[in-house]
Parts: C-alpha cells; sequence; structure tokens
C-alpha cells in the first residue's frame, strides 16, 4: 500500500500528534514546539483523525480541518497528514500499526496533552501502543493531577523517564514515556467552537 506522507527515513525521530483538529489552535502550534525541543525529535507529523472513537460528535469535514491546519502551521520541522483517512484506520493502534509498516525503521513517538493520559486506559490496545511506542505527554491546565494517577501511568510506571531523561526519549526502546511541565496555554478546540470563530471561517 502507499501513501501520501511528508517525507522521512530510516533512523529518523518523528513526533506524532493526532487529534481532531476541530479547529486547530495555538495550544496545538505550542505543545507542538515544546515537543521538538523536549523529546529530541527530528520531524513532528499532525495526523488529523476522520474522529476521534471515544467522542460521539462527529467533527467538520476532514477536508476543512486539513485547510485550517496547514493555514496555522508556521514551523518547518512540522508536518500536517491526513493518513488515518488513507490507511481507514481510527484507532491510534490500528493507525502506529499502519504507519510502522508503511515507514519501517523510522523512530515514531506518541504525543499527547495531560487530558489524554488521564483517559488513555480507555482506549483500544492501549497497552499496546505503550508496549510500540515511546510516549511523550505534555501538561494541560487543570489535567496534571488526574494524568499523574491515572490507570495508566500507574501501570506503566516502571518505565517513565525522569525530567532529566525526556531529551533521550526519541532514542529509547518502548516502553518508555515522559510527562513534562512546561509553561500551559489554556485553550482548546471546545472553547473556541462555543465561542463561534471557527463556525464563521470556511
Ligand atoms: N492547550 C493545550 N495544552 C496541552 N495539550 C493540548 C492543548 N490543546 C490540545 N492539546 C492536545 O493536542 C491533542 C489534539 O487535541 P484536540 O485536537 O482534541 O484539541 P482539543 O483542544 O483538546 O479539542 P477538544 O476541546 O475538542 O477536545 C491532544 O493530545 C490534546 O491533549
Ligand atoms: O485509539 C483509541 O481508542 C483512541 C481513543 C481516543 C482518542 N484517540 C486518539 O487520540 C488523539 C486525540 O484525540 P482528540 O479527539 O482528543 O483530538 C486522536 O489521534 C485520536 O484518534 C484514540
Amino acid at each position: 500500500m502507499t501513501y501520501a506522507l511528508p517525507p522521512s527515513h530510516p533512523g529518523q525521530v518523528i513526533g506524532l500528534l493526532g487529534g481532531s483538529f476541530d479547529p486547530p489552535h495555538a495550544g496545538h502550534l505550542h505543545i507542538s514546539r515544546e515537543a521538538l525541543k523536549r523529546f529530541g525529535l527530528d520531524r513532528l507529523w499532525w495526523l488529523v483523525s476522520p474522529g476521534n472513537p471515544l467522542k460521539s460528535h462527529g467533527p467538520a469535514p476532514l477536508e476543512r480541518r486539513m485547510r485550517a491546519a496547514r493555514a496555522l502551521v508556521d514551523h518547518p520541522r512540522i508536518d500536517v497528514t491526513d493518513f488515518e483517512a488513507q490507511a481507514g484506520t481510527r484507532y491510534t493502534a490500528q493507525t502506529l500499526r499502519a504507519l510502522i509498516r508503511a515507514r519501517p525503521g523510522v523512530r515514531f513517538v506518541w504525543l499527547m496533552g495531560a487530558d489524554n493520559l488521564a483517559q488513555f486506559h480507555l482506549w483500544q490496545d492501549w497497552r499496546e501502543i505503550m508496549n510500540t511506542v515511546p510516549v511523550g505527554v505534555l501538561a494541560r491546565p487543570g489535567q496534571r493531577i488526574s494524568a499523574r494517577m491515572s490507570p495508566a501511568a500507574r501501570v506503566f510506571d516502571h518505565a517513565r523517564l525522569g525530567a532529566r531523561q525526556c531529551h533521550r526519549l526519541g532514542q529509547m526502546n518502548a516502553p518508555a514515556w515522559c510527562f513534562v511541565n512546561m509553561p500551559m496555554m489554556a485553550i482548546s478546540s471546545t472553547h473556541l467552537r462555543q465561542s463561534g470563530a471557527w463556525a464563521d471561517t470556511t
């Protein structure tokens, strides 16, 4: 199977930020820049999802979210892809299987905000994800405690790297994960949808 994917080569460390991006916002850019710096990533891909399997309401059409994401990204090491729509995957574990098959030798790192770590034990095959790729978690307002106390954090406590090791995350073999504290941005797609700002754009 061939896919239209951003350029990559074996040995490169690529962070994956999966999301609905409904709409994409400055918080996504902020955590992406932090992740590039703090986890020793060469590049970072935004995986714009056809739809979060745990959310009951569907997002705006994928083409619209892709367009908005591409328009927002202003960093030479960040790419935007609709790989999940191309591969027909919705669950992250499936997506990772397909990506690793499509790009053998690339060192992928899964990235997420702390709100997703708090819920991670509800994801399909979440233990497989932890055992397949290193995971970088970025602090999010109001979510630090629930993430750190979450079932996934507890089960994989032995695989958590200390703050000083996080810059080597991309070189580590799974299971390995890091939680980074950083200046946080209290911004969300939910807030932007509720404010009407996203409805006014096409
Ligand atoms: N302000 C933020 N701080 C930290 N992480 C964030 C922030 N905004 C988004 N993320 C993370 O980025 C990823 C994609 O997020 P998503 O596209 O769902 O945006 P969102 O703002 O969380 O959307 P919604 O409000 O609709 O749930 C998730 O892992 C999420 O935790
Ligand atoms: O695989 C799962 O079970 C799963 C459950 C919930 C969310 N995810 C993924 O987590 C990422 C963030 O989702 P969201 O909707 O919070 O932007 C996105 O890539 C989703 O596909 C994945």
